[in-house]
C-alpha cells in the first residue's frame, strides 16, 4: 500500500512474548525517511527486543512491521539488505585487522571486490582512520574500535541504521567523535537512524524521542518542546526531614520526585522567588538549587512520575 512506503519504519500493534512475559506490547511506530529517531527507557524496558523484530534477528509473536514499505516477515532478505546495525557488542573480530574486517563483512553483503574497495576507504575517510587499516582491531582505541563498528554497518548503504546504545563505555571526546562521524553519515546518505541509548544528553539531537517502559510504549515528541513543556525550573532539595518539607511545598509546588532525602520538583511559574522559598524553609533545608530541565528531566517525569512510585 502507498501509505507504507512513506515510512521508513512503520509498526502496528508489534509485539513480542517470551513464555509469559511481554517483552514489547502492542507498539505503533511511523518514523519518516532521514530522521533522527530515540527510543529511550530503563534496563530491560523492551528496546533490543523491538529492534531484534524490526532487523529479523527475532520474530514478532504478533503484529506487523514494515522497513522502507516492505513487510519485514515476508521479506526478510530485502529488509536485512535495508538496514544497518550496530549493537553494544562488538560484531568485530579483534584479532583480525581493520581491512579484513570490514571485506568480510562486505562479502556478507555480496559487494563486489571495487565496491568494497570504493566503501571502506570513504568509511575510513570519513572516520579519519586511514592509517590504522591495516592494524588488528587489538591494537585500536575503544573509540577507534566503535568507529569501526559504525563503518561495518553501514558498508552496504542502509537506509535505515540501528544503533543500541552505540557510545556505552566511551569517554566524552570519543562519544563526541561517534556522534559526529553519524551525523556526517547522515548528512552524506540521508539514512534514517533508530537510537537507543542511556546517554540522554545524546538524544537531545534527535528529531523525536519515545519513551518505553516494561514493553509499553508512552509517546514523546521532539525533546526541545518535551524540555519545554516539562517545566519552566527544576528545583531540587536536600533536606532531613523530607516528609515535613513535601507538606509545606505540596500547596503550591504538588508532588516532588523523591530519592532518598533528595526532592526534585517542577516548577511552571517562570517568576518564582526561589530566595523567598529558601528563606520560608529555612533550616528545614540543607541545600536548595534551581536549574533549566534537560531530558534526563523528562526521561524520569515520564518513566517515575510521582503518582507512578518511588524512583529507584
Ligand atoms: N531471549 C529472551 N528470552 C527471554 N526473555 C527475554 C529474551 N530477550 C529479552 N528478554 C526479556 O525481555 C525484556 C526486554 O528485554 P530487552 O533486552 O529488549 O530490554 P532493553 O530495553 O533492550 O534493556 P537494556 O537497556 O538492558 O539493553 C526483558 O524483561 C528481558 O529479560
Amino acid at each position: 500500500m502507498a501509505y507504507k512506503n512513506q515510512y521508513a519504519i512503520l509498526t502496528k500493534g508489534l509485539t513480542k512474548q517470551y513464555g509469559q512475559a511481554l517483552a514489547v506490547n502492542g507498539l505503533d511506530l511511523s518514523i519518516e525517511p532521514g530522521r533522527f529517531y530515540g527510543l529511550l527507557g530503563p534496563n530491560g524496558a523492551g528496546k533490543s527486543t523491538t529492534i531484534h523484530m524490526l532487523t529479523t534477528m527475532t520474530s514478532a509473536s504478533s503484529g506487523e512491521a514494515w522497513i522502507s514499505g516492505r513487510e519485514v516477515k515476508r521479506y526478510p532478505v530485502q529488509t536485512r539488505a535495508a538496514v544497518g546495525l550496530v549493537f553494544q557488542d562488538s560484531a568485530l573480530d579483534r584479532m583480525m585487522t581493520v581491512d579484513e574486517n570490514l571485506q568480510f563483512a562486505a562479502a556478507l553483503y555480496n559487494l563486489n571486490k571495487q565496491q568494497a574497495e570504493q566503501r571502506i576507504s570513504e568509511l575510513l575517510s570519513v572516520f579519519g582512520l586511514e592509517k590504522k587499516r591495516h592494524q588488528k582491531l587489538v591494537a585500536l582505541s575503544g573509540g577507534q574500535r566503535r568507529a569501526v563498528d559504525i563503518a561495518r554497518g553501514v558498508l552496504h548503504k542502509p537506509q535505515v541504521l540501528f544503533l543500541d546504545e552505540p557510545t556505552i563505555g566511551l569517554d566524552l571526546p570519543n562519544r563526541r567523535a561517534i556522534w559526529r562521524f553519524i551525523e556526517q553519515l547522515r548528512k552524506d546518505e540521508g539514512m534514517t537512524v533508530f537510537l537507543t541509548t542511556h546517554y540522554l544528553e545524546e538524544a537531545e539531537a534527535c528529531d523525536h524521542v519515545d519513551f518505553i517502559q516494561k514493553g509499553q510504549l508512552q509517546k514523546g515528541g521532539a525533546p526541545k518542546k518535551l524540555i519545554k513543556n516539562l517545566a519552566a525550573y527544576m528545583l531540587e532539595i536536600d533536606c532531613a526531614d523530607t516528609e515535613m518539607v513535601s507538606q509545606q511545598m505540596r500547596p503550591q509546588f504538588g508532588e516532588p520526585l523523591w530519592e532518598d532525602q533528595h526532592l526534585t520538583y517542577r516548577i511552571q511559574d517562570k517568576e518564582t522567588d526561589f530566595y523567598r522559598l529558601q528563606k520560608t524553609l529555612g533550616n528545614a533545608v540543607n541545600a536548595m538549587q534551581w536549574r533549566k530541565p534537560n531530558l534526563n528531566d523528562v526521561y524520569l517525569w515520564t518513566v517515575c512520575p510521582p503518582d507512578y512510585g518511588v524512583v529507584t
